[in-house]
């Protein structure tokens, strides 16, 4: 095939298909506005405002006290400056010459003056403790969504809609940081609003029911369009949250080669764009219903404000009120007016604010609900016996069991090798037997007591895990070696746990030793390959002393010598504890007192590996193909 050729059939080729339609099905799968009446939904303000009045509260009394205390001089401050309006109004268009009218109206301006003062201080201050609740608020509720995701049991992670749900509760965390300001806008609006329209209903008692028909359709309108724009959000959940994880995937340094070197680069940039396309598609097709809501609810307003100063004319004109009057309550209307249509855009704001705090609401208080409850009782140390029997455990979802009925007894000193083909269980037994997850049937006992009746803390104490696929923490190397179990300031603990899997050479050659940062994103920091990473997180199993050690394909990246002096290590320390090592280099199995081999979530086989490498079975076929080269 010429070059031309290729060139072709790349200029002709159909585009990739577009990313598939991710959507999830159930209980959360339904907007839970579709069937909240819109009264409901304005009831809903209230309760909102409590809300957000308790978490301020919580967060800064002494801010909260300033914001209300501003309130009421708001709303004080605008009630004695309309009084006085109107008290200015009666010498200035009274009898006299112009300089008698004005003197008769100076004391009633000055108060005016006053008043306008003080609201505008009020307003000045009131904005001053609302930027010292909202940062605080904002990381309160930020750490409250971290900490609730991070305590849940682990099988959460593995139900329907969890993450689309955490990625909905992340809004609620995004709206916090102008929650309070909408609150206290709306608030403020309402007291000028209350005590304008007082002042109003004083002068004429038909001016204020013809004001709130004015402005009642803009506050209908207000609120239907924050349900549209909830109902977009909601729709577009699920992939926001996959195109925020692709984001992260396809910009981040760490997958830079793998990106360009398969030239991912079009066809990421290519999704990315169609699922951005298709969120921005669900919002355009909504824009002619927010158009009409918009259109509708201004020509309503537009008529019941023009007959609303049609009214007031008609009243002056035909002398059934006081010039001076109809003057002050040209005022009285207009302001009345600016703080209606206030109390409308920061209620129907308010409520916008409402949506996703019950989403991220709801979120932590289902993540509560399946934190660890196992039962009060404590683990000690040593971990002598660890036992399974008869253990199974299917993932939500899935139609067989990952772990189907496995009996195992583990000894202190042991090391159990663990071997088996991809997908066979071995992880998800792992996990069992360490209490990440808790079987569906059988049991799980360390020292004779079943891991369901004890607090999972306790046994993660005396657990040390280096997973196949591990975090590489933007700390430095001291705290990514001391992780999970910060001593002392010691750091002779540190360089032990280094130099038991071979580091103390690249460690000493890093800028700042120990105190070098492990991130190249960030300035001033450094990176490691890849298996100087796993040796981390071997030092970092190693220096926890665990009770029981698992290491999920430990050495996968490593150099032989690394591989070597790890296994050595391994059988260092072996005595004092269980080991498990689970991995597909069937080599290593040698340094076990025992291997299971696992298929289809059973053990298969087990025994020493001189048993099974000669035993004509599973492992021994397993051997064989590695050795074919
Ligand atoms: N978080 C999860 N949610 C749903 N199913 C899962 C999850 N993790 C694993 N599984 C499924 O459980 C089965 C066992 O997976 P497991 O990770 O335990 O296998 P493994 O033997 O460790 O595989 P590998 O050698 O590839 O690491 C597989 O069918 C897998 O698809």
């Amino acid at each position: 095939m010429t070059s031309a050729d290729t060139q072709e059939q790349q200029t002709t080729a159909p585009p990739p298909p577009p990313p598939a339609d991710i959507a999830y099905s159930g209980q959360y799968s339904v907007n839970p506005l579709a069937e909240v009446s819109f009264r409901r939904m304005c009831a809903q303000i209230p309760a909102v405002l409590g809300r957000i009045a308790r978490l301020s509260w919580r967060t800064d009394r002494r801010a909260v006290q300033l914001l209300l205390g501003c309130q009421v001089v708001t709303g004080v401050s605008a009630a004695v400056l309309l009084a006085a309006t109107a008290r200015a109004m009666e010498p200035v268009l009274g009898d006299g010459s112009a300089g008698e009218r004005l003197r008769g109206a100076v004391p009633a301006l000055l108060v005016v003056a006053l008043a306008a003062a003080l609201g505008r201080a009020a307003g000045a201050v009131a904005a001053y403790a609302e930027r010292r609740i909202t940062p605080r608020l904002t990381t309160e509720t930020d750490t409250a969504l971290v900490e609730a995701v991070c305590r849940v049991e682990a099988a959460a992670y593995a139900e329907e809609g969890f993450s689309d749900r955490h990625e909905a509760a992340e809004m609620g965390v995004i709206r916090t940081l102008v929650m309070v300001t909408d609150a206290q806008r709306f608030l403020s609006a309402l007291i000028r609003m209350v005590t304008a329209g007082g002042v109003l209903s004083v002068l004429n008692p038909v001016m204020l029911p013809l004001l709130l028909l004015a402005v009642l359709p803009a506050g209908v309108g207000a609120v239907l369009t924050a349900r549209v724009d909830y109902e977009i959000h909601y729709a577009n959940v699920a992939d926001r949250n996959v195109r925020g994880m692709m984001r992260w995937w396809a910009t981040t340094p760490k997958y830079g080669d793998e990106v360009r070197a398969n030239s991912m680069t079009d066809y990421l940039v290519y999704w990315y764009r169609a699922l951005s396309d298709r969120c921005d598609r669900r919002t355009l097709a909504a824009a002619p219903r927010t158009l009409r809501i918009a259109l509708l609810s201004s020509l309503a307003g537009g008529v019941f404000l023009v007959a609303t100063w049609a009214a007031l004319a008609w009243m002056a004109v035909t002398g059934r009120i006081a010039l001076a009057v109809a003057a002050t309550a040209v005022i009285a209307v207009q302001t009345t007016l600016a703080a209606l249509s206030q109390v409308v855009i920061n209620g129907a704001a308010v409520f916008h604010t409402s949506l996703y705090l019950s989403d991220m609401q709801a979120f932590l208080d289902d993540a509560a609900a399946r934190a660890p409850k196992r039962g009060p009782r404590e683990l000690t140390a040593p971990v002598e016996e660890i036992q399974l029997d008869e253990v199974v455990y299917q993932y939500p979802g899935k139609d067989k069991p990952a772990v189907d009925g496995v009996s195992l007894t583990l000894e202190r000193g042991q090391i159990l090798a663990i071997v088996g083909a991809n997908g066979s269980g071995k992880s998800t037994l792992t996990r069992l037997l360490t209490g990440i997850y808790l079987p569906d049937k059988g049991k799980v006992t360390w020292n004779g007591t079943d891991l369901a009746e004890v607090a999972p803390e306790t046994v993660w104490r005396c657990t040390g895990l280096v997973p196949q696929i591990f975090a590489q923490w933007p700390l430095r190397v001291r705290e990514n070696v001391t992780l999970g179990q910060p001593r002392t300031h010691d750091d002779t603990p540190v360089w032990e746990a280094i130099d038991a899997v071979g580091l103390r050479e690249a460690v000493e050659d890093l800028p700042a030793s120990l105190d070098t940062l492990l991130s190249r994103e960030v300035f001033g920091g450094s990176e490691l390959s890849g298996g100087q990473w796993q040796r981390i997180a071997c030092s970092r199993a190693l220096y926890r002393r665990p009770g029981l050690l698992i290491l999920d394909e430990p050495t996968s990246q490593m150099d032989p010598r690394g591989e070597h002096q790890i296994f050595e290590q391994i059988k260092d320390i072996a005595a004092d504890r269980i080991t498990i090592v689970v991995t597909h280099r069937l080599e290593n199995t040698k340094i076990a007192d025992r291997i299971i081999v696992m298929e289809h979530g059973r053990i298969a086989e087990h025994g020493t590996y001189d048993e099974l490498a000669y035993g004509g079975g599973l492992f021994a076929e397993l051997l064989a193909l590695s050795t074919d080269r």
